[in-house]
């Protein structure tokens, strides 16, 4: 067996490898290089331009955070759109409210839905009748987009290749422009141990565009350091977003999810000194 290493410009000097069991989908498509891979540790493995995107052991981490963090800050959210999220595991979960009529996914890679059969835990999320897929660019898609959808996932991959556009601040504008008064917007938001300077850039032009913003984390051991944040940000100034203002049972928590719950909800915002002094409002 060989090694899968993942090495990036934007995260220098430093690697995660996992073992490759079998190569199982190579394709380079119209916008990126695919690689699914059966590793001997983690499940099947979902690469684009050699930055994993999701495994079977971990992803639920950071799919149910993604998810279920800026839904549940939502009193009915019903009209639900994400922007990525190609693998289908945040439409899995997104379907879990029972409210939501629609979910959109906007994805502009067609060859990660098409990998994404490789994960088929992931690849249930198209299933639902509740979900329509559009193949196109985030940003083209929300141009005509006004009051449209109470809640909006942005689960992208990082700002080096296709989903740069997807960092910049004019599509913060499209987003809250697309949105219901009281919509939610959440997004990947970088970690805290490689992306400060990132992460403060978002959240400054947020602040601007939202009356509430805030930014969380979950741990992931096979994203580079084991860290990946979600910055939320609401319409409606009243919008707490550290608490939830829907929650399940306890026994349906456990019966719906592996890594969420309330208080996880709540304490995915609290942030090391560091990161604190350096993201706080000014
Ligand atoms: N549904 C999963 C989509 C992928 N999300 C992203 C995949 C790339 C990953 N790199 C981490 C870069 C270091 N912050 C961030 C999440």
């Amino acid at each position: 067996d060989g090694w899968f290493k993942e090495t990036s410009t934007l995260w220098p000097g430093q690697a995660m490898t996992l073992e490759v069991k079998e190569i199982l989908h190579v394709e380079k498509s119209l916008y990126q290089d695919v690689l699914v891979f059966q590793s001997t540790s983690y499940g099947n493995v979902l690469v684009l331009d050699g930055v994993i995107q999701a495994t079977e052991r971990d992803e639920f981490s950071y799919q149910e955070m993604m998810t279920h963090v800026p839904m549940n800050c939502h009193p009915n959210p019903k009209k639900v759109l994400v922007i990525g999220g190609g693998d289908g595991g945040v439409l899995r979960e997104v379907i879990k409210h029972e409210g939501v009529e629609e979910v959109v996914l906007c994805e502009i890679d067609q060859a990660v839905i098409r990998a994404s059969k490789f994960l088929p835990s992931m690849a249930a999320g198209f299933e639902h009748p509740k979900v329509k897929v559009h193949i196109g660019d985030g940003f083209a898609f929300l141009e005509d987009k006004v009051d449209s959808f109470d809640v909006i996932i942005t689960d992208s991959s990082d700002p080096v290749g296709p989903a740069a556009s997807l960092f910049q601040a004019k599509f913060f504008e499209l987003m809250k422009n697309a949105l219901h008064a009281g919509g939610i917007i959440c997004t990947q938001c970088e970690c805290i141990w490689l992306h400060l300077p990132i992460i403060k850039e978002v959240l400054g032009f947020s602040r601007k565009l939202f009356p509430r913003v805030e930014y969380g984390f979950t741990t992931i051991p096979t994203y580079p350091c084991g860290q990946i944040g979600l910055m939320v940000c609401s319409k409606d100034p009243n919008t707490s977003i550290r608490e939830p203002v829907r929650q399940w049972s306890k026994e349906q928590e456990a019966k719906l999810c592996r890594y969420y719950n309330t208080e996880i909800h709540k304490a995915c915002f609290v942030l090391p000194q560091f990161a604190k002094a350096a993201l706080e409002a000014p």
